[in-house]
């Protein structure tokens, strides 16, 4: 099931950038992304994202800023899959961090604001720029860490999720989980799924039968997360753990993941 979802998320993801006419970095084709001199950083920024790209180590740092608390609105979506589709897109690009620039908040998940008394076409495009948002991550080619430097509920967890690896500030404050049941609400199959391909079965049912938010050292005994450290720490040591991660030979550090390889 993990290589089946990731084969999926990869699949729609290709049928999109065929449909543009551009290819990825691995299909050995056509750039389309300006190219910078090596050493050489660059930053772009949409009203409510920041991209960072170092190219002297190709490692992109994707920050959110969509105050108060970086929900996930159409709006912000749709700027976020348009800057991954960037970097994706971008050779020089091999890691993407992804955090965010408000204090205490990570992301509260889908802006609740979107949910209601909208027509069912915005809640249809709505719901599409929420699945967008995870086919990129979870199927994308390039290494992504989250640096969870604040609470993260629901589809905030969704974003951590679908990154391959989770950094978070060590604050007992913060809490981090899919917690829809407690709203009233199922998580969709695919949150369920990319759930389990992190934390095992037993403990996916517990946290959503449960719809159960843990604190960040419980999320990290569950396994939600990967690595807690000092809230003044969490970009720095993403940053270190990036680079170990992209000086692993060829692609092999996508190549050996369960969730792409078959083998
Ligand atoms: C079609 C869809 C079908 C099914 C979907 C199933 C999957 C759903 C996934 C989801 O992600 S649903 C959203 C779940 N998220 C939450 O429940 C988070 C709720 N928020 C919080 O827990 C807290 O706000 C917090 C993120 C921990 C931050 O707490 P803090 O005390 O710092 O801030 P405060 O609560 O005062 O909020 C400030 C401000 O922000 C507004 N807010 C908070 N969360 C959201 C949100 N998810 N969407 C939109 N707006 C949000 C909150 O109302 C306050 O606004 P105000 O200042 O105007 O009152």
């Amino acid at each position: 099931m993990a290589t089946l979802l990731k084969h999926s998320a990869k699949y729609a993801l290709s049928g999109r950038l065929a449909r543009l006419g551009v290819h990825s970095r691995h299909g050995g084709l056509q750039c389309l992304q300006p190219r910078l001199l090596p050493h050489q950083r660059s930053a772009s920024t949409s009203s409510k994202i920041l991209v960072e790209m170092d190219d002297s180590t190709g490692i992109a740092v994707l920050t959110m800023k969509n105050p108060p608390v970086n929900s996930l609105s159409l709006d912000f979506l749709t700027e976020f899959s348009i800057s991954l589709e960037k970097l994706e897109l971008d050779r020089g690009c091999r890691g993407v961090i992804l955090t965010s620039a408000l204090p205490k908040i990570f992301s509260a998940g889908l802006d609740i604001m979107e949910m209601y008394g909208k027509s069912p076409e915005h809640c249809g495009e709505f719901w599409k720029a929420v699945q967008e948002m995870w086919l990129r991550l979870y199927g994308s080619s390039m290494i992504t860490i989250a640096a969870i430097n604040g609470s993260s509920p629901a589809g905030g967890c969704l974003m951590a999720l679908a990154c391959d690896y989770r950094i978070m500030a060590e604050n007992p404050k913060y809490s981090i989980g899919l917690n829809e049941t407690q709203l009233g609400i199922v998580a969709p199959f695919w949150f369920k799924d990319t759930l389990v391909n992190t934390v095992g079965n037993r403990a996916a049912e517990l946290s959503l039968q449960l719809g159960l938010l843990y604190s960040a050292p419980d999320a990290l005994r569950t396994g939600l997360v990967d690595l807690l450290v000092p809230e003044d720490k969490v970009l720095s040591t993403a940053s270190q753990t990036m680079t170990q991660w992209l000086a692993i030979p060829g692609e092999n550090a996508i190549g050996s993941n369960p969730r792409v390889s078959s083998s």
